[in-house]
């Protein structure tokens, strides 16, 4: 599943691509005012900080919240707390897209993420001309040469990677690349099995000084203080925000 959904996420931004050329978005990109500090907003601190997540649908769940106006959920989310707002803009199975991303840019003043399946080049520069401060890096879906290639643009465009792994071996690929934030996701995203220790098993190999993230099925205050005694600096959430009162879920997070 994992190589369908980057094949699908690569094959619809080289259709952009046709509409709008490289040239045209790294001008956009490059025309942005600067990135906001995303290893700022998410340093550890006495409380589990959050990054709330934009998400409609997913090829696990199915459909979990219309979501018309992306832009009013962001600014909730920030009247919550939550340090850092993520967008889906994979369009195919997550029914997410860059105006999504955009339409949150104008809304908040935290940083904003793009979450999609990242393979190239243009998809990041498409990041920046969007607003995006942060970019997602899957590393079960990349070779690890074209992972420190992506990598290299996005802190070129002076945004944040946000490496996410999904087992030790993951982890250690993750730390070689000299990732500041490392998001561990409970989620595989070939089988969509969830493992929730792993994040506790592998912890202690993210070295101090990097911001460590617990990434999905965080579902209730009792996962997040779980992920907070295992060392996590953040959590990032998705179902647990759209499908309850964002407000009050937060709240109940950030006091952790
Ligand atoms: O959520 C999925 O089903 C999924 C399947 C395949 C690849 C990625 C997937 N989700 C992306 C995410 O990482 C989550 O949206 C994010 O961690 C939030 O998860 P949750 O809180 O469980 O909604």
């Amino acid at each position: 599943m994992l190589e369908q959904l980057l094949a699908g996420s690569l094959e619809d931004a080289m259709a952009r691509r046709e509409q709008r050329p490289y040239a045209v978005v790294e001008a956009e990109a490059l025309a942005r005012p600067a990135a906001l500090d995303a290893l700022e907003a998410l340093a550890p601190a006495d409380h589990m900080k959050v990054i709330a997540e934009v998400k409609r649908a997913s090829p696990s769940r199915g459909d979990l919240a219309e979501i018309p106006e992306p832009q009013a959920l962001a600014a909730q989310y920030e009247a919550g707390g939550a340090s850092v707002v993520s967008v889906l803009t994979e369009q195919r199975k997550f029914k997410g897209s860059l105006a999504d991303l955009e339409a949150v840019r104008k809304a908040v003043s935290i940083p904003v993420l793009r979450k999609d399946f990242i393979g190239d080049e243009y998809q990041v520069l498409e990041a920046r001309a969007a607003g995006a401060d942060l970019v997602l890096l899957i590393v079960a879906a990349l070779p690890q040469e074209t992972l420190a290639r992506l990598y290299a643009k996005i802190r070129e465009l002076g945004m944040t990677p946000l490496v996410e792994a999904h087992s030790a071996e993951e982890v250690a690929r993750a730390v070689d690349l000299g990732a500041e934030l490392i998001g561990v996701n409970a989620r595989n995203l070939s089988t969509f099995e969830l493992d929730r220790e792993l994040f506790g098993r592998v912890a202690d190999q993210i070295p101090a000084g990097v911001i460590r993230v617990a990434e999905s099925a965080v579902l209730d205050v009792t996962d997040v203080e779980r992920y907070r005694e295992a060392g996590a600096d953040a959590v990032l959430v998705g179902e647990a925000l759209v499908t309850n009162d964002p407000i009050a879920t937060l709240a109940s997070y950030l006091s952790v």
